[in-house]
């Protein structure tokens, strides 16, 4: 069951000192009118769930929109309602209110007691209440000098903050005692536009939690109340340096929430949470489990137009958010050591998992003692004519049978409250001991690992590379080519070249690449020949040339070079000539590695005149100068590539720059032939298919996280040789769109044979 964000409008009256004008008007329930800031000739309107102008009280506000929300915390859902508008426009008003105008939170606490009143239920009301200043966190309710407090996620990617305190409250007047208190600890300050303007994000949260005496399970509700700071406009706030390093920071999050809900409304891949505080911990209630609605805020007049208007785009932006409520049951389990050690580190309520999913009981003691009124509204629900949740319709059937009969076969997502969460299997049954669950997950672990290895030896591997995004593939080229290097510096050739030429296959496109491995595959052949020549006690051919007689030695680069060339029989040719100049010319000068040919023969080599670092140069001078070779290269049109006196690692790019003529084996396809042939396959794909593809292992990984605890999930990962960046961006899409369409999609896309993945995949899908 999804739900769109509610959005409604709240104007806010002109204050003593404005100039009233008529440049907002409320029209109707639901239509803002205002003059259009470019040109005040014409109007916009705006529609929102619902438009409230300058007269409406609290008490409206709260009981037409509020109330509804705060009684779904009783089906044990989430709700949270937050104000938004530009500073001065009346967040803290509606939210908090005053003593004698008392605002939303006051009025929601006191619904909440009257609940408990009600119900006779044995309600757990607990509170706790956090700022975010300057992108830190502090605790209001206990606040500690320079102490803040870090975001978390659990397991199951549920935001907490660590060490967060949290209060019981047993009546209104315990809550307000302690509210109050907390109030005086928060950030607030005078601006021009504000006498007292926030200076930070605050957050109240309610948990509510009972025992239904039915089901015998307990479950859990919670209402998120945020005043936000407000938007300002610095050139109007005429801000000191200290108010503007908080408005920087405030005009910072609120961007990275219009990021937020724009990425959440066009589909994007990335939705920018983690860019702010704020946006992470309001994850759940955008586009999350939570039942969201937005209080958008305006001041009047003319002087705040540009901001309304912005304001109102923003909001109506927001409309388009869809959340997905779920209802969460509190699971009591055993301690085990990670649980202590997680809550010794800051877990927000140990020895709890929240389970998310199972249908939301009302209060069962309510039930039973309005029973006339309960089928009513269960009715209403199966009817889709009330305002409750499917969750809701759910729990009412639920009722009526006086058990839930679906509850074992439905499955469930699962949600934890700071503390790692029982693994489930598909088809609801909880493996409830940790013996079990370990297993589970450790047999999960295994087959993942299977599957990646059945991966490696057994698919077509160019399938595989063509399921990666663009991006995965140039990572994964350059991590093949970071240890093609390393092993080219080493000297170990041939499996650097292996290593580049894997690096390649997964980003064909590197013309660079390309030949460079033209050049290491012709050094290694050199190397080869020369290692040859060693082995039959040949002159070693570490020798440097005497300078005075360069030219003679042309031939032999040249040789090289040919060797490279299509023209091998001449290159053998010479190098024979050069060989058997070698050995006649060995007699005792081998030794000290200086041999010197006969004075007939052109090759007259001297190693000893020169330093090894000298070669270089003169090497490539050498065949410049060498009149044979330039005539024998003008004879055969063959381009101009020195060979190497000896083989230096890594010196490739240190070589002429002349370039080796690239030779295709038969049939194989051209870097431009092969994206085209890649383009034509992408363009049959299906434009609705918005798979991220980052590697079969990686969803693999992605759907383990779900299925297993935070310890093994990192195990695994580590395993994988995925990164924390990388993991946590697995995480978000996998939070947002569920492991099961992945593998379902992949599975359906590649028509796998492999009896043993498909075996997996179905576990999982
Ligand atoms: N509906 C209203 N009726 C009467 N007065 C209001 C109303 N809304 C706001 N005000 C008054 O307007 C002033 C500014 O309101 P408030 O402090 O709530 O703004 P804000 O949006 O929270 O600003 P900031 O973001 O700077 O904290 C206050 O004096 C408040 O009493």
């Amino acid at each position: 069951m999804s739900h769109k964000i509610k959005v409604v409008c709240r104007v806010r009256p002109f204050l003593q000192k404005e100039k009233p004008d008529s440049s907002v008007t409320v029209e109707g329930k639901t239509v803002l009118r205002v003059t259009n800031p470019r040109d005040n000739t014409k109007d916009i309107r705006f529609n929102f769930d619902a438009c409230y102008g300058a007269r409406t009280s609290q008490e409206t506000i709260y009981k037409n929109d509020v109330r509804p929300l705060v009684e779904t915390i009783f089906t044990g859902l989430s709700a949270t309602v937050f104000c938004y508008g530009v500073t001065g426009a009346g967040k803290t008003h509606t939210i908090q209110g005053s003593e004698q105008d008392p605002g939303i939170i006051p009025r929601a606490l006191e619904h909440i007691f009257m609940h408990q009143r009600q119900d006779a239920a044995d309600y757990d009301i607990r509170i706790s209440y956090f700022e975010i200043y300057k992108e830190a966190v502090f605790d209001l309710l206990k606040p500690q000098d320079n102490v803040t407090l870090p975001i978390r996620e659990d397991a199951s990617h549920k935001i907490f903050i660590a060490g967060l305190t949290e209060r019981k409250v047993t009546s209104f007047e315990h809550f307000d005692a302690i509210y109050q208190r907390a109030l005086g600890n928060r950030h607030t300050a005078s601006t021009k536009l504000n006498n007292h303007s926030s200076r930070s994000h605050a957050i109240l949260t309610v948990r509510v939690e009972w025992a239904d005496d039915l089901t015998k399970k307990t479950w859990c509700g919670r209402l998120h109340l945020i005043d936000l700071a407000g938007s300002e406009d610095n050139r109007r706030t005429e801000n000191g340096r200290d108010r503007m390093a908080e408005s920087s920071a405030i005009n910072r999050s609120l961007f990275v929430l219009g990021q937020v809900v724009e990425a959440l409304n066009t589909g994007s891949l990335r939705v920018p949470f983690r860019d702010s505080k704020m946006t992470r911990i309001l994850q759940d209630s955008l586009g999350g489990e939570s039942l969201g609605m937005m209080i958008v805020n305006v001041a009047p007049g003319t002087v705040f137009l540009q901001d309304t208007h912005n304001t109102l785009n923003f909001a109506t932006k927001s409309r388009e958010v869809v959340n997905k409520p779920v209802a969460h049951e509190v699971v009591e389990h055993k301690w085990t050591a990670v649980d202590r050690l997680q809550h010794h580190r800051g877990a927000a309520r140990p020895a709890r998992t929240v389970i998310v999913g199972t249908s939301p009981p009302k209060a069962a003691k309510r039930r039973r003692s309005h029973d006339d009124i309960d089928q009513g509204s269960a009715k209403r629900r199966a009817d889709g004519t009330g305002t409750g949740t499917g969750a809701g319709a759910g729990a009412a059937k639920r009722h009526s049978d006086g058990v839930d009969p679906g509850a074992a076969k439905r499955p469930v997502a699962r949600h934890s409250d700071g503390m790692p969460t029982q693994p489930l299997r598909r088809g609801g049954a909880r493996l409830a001991d940790a013996k079990g669950a370990s297993q589970e997950s450790s047999e999960i672990m295994a087959r993942v690992l299977r599957i990646e290895k059945q991966l490696n030896t057994q698919l077509d591997s160019s399938a595989v590379i063509d399921m990666f995004t663009p991006a995965t593939k140039l990572k994964t080229s350059r991590g093949w080519l970071k240890h093609a290097r390393e092993l080219e510096q080493k000297g170990d050739l041939d499996k650097a070249l292996v290593h580049f030429e894997e690096a390649l296959r997964y980003a064909p496109e590197l013309n660079k690449l390309e030949t460079h491995i033209a050049r290491l595959r012709a050094r290694i052949r050199r190397h080869k020949r020369r290692s040859s020549l060693q082995s039959h006690g040949e002159a070693a051919w570490q020798v440097e040339p005497a300078a005075s007689k360069r030219d003679s030695l042309g031939p032999l680069w040249l040789a090289d070079g040919l060797a490279e060339s299509p023209n091998l029989e001449k290159a053998k040719r010479i190098t024979k000539k050069v060989k058997l100049a070698a050995r006649n010319a060995t007699d005792g000068s081998v030794h000290d590695r200086r041999i010197s040919f006969s004075a007939r023969t052109p090759f007259v080599l001297d190693a000893g005149d020169l330093e090894p670092g000298d070669r270089k140069p003169v090497t490539t001078k050498l065949l410049a100068k060498s009149s044979a070779a330039a005539r024998l290269q003008r004879r055969l049109a063959v381009p101009q590539t020195p060979g190497d006196g000896d083989f230096v690692p890594g010196s490739d790019s240190d070589e002429s720059p002349a370039k080796p003529k690239k030779r295709r084996a038969p049939g194989a396809m051209g870097v431009r032939e092969l994206l085209e042939q890649r383009q034509k396959r992408e363009a049959k794909r299906s434009p609705d298919v918005k798979l991220d593809l980052a590697g079969f292992n990686e969803i693999c990984v992605a759907s383990a996280l779900q299925m297993i605890n935070s310890a093994e999930a990192k195990k695994l990962m580590k395993l994988q040789g995925i990164g924390k960046r990388r993991a946590e961006q697995i995480q978000e899409n996998v939070r947002r769109d569920g492991p099961i369409r992945h593998i379902a999609e992949l599975r359906d896309r590649l028509q796998f044979k492999n009896k043993l993945i498909l075996d997996i995949l179905s576990t999982f899908a």
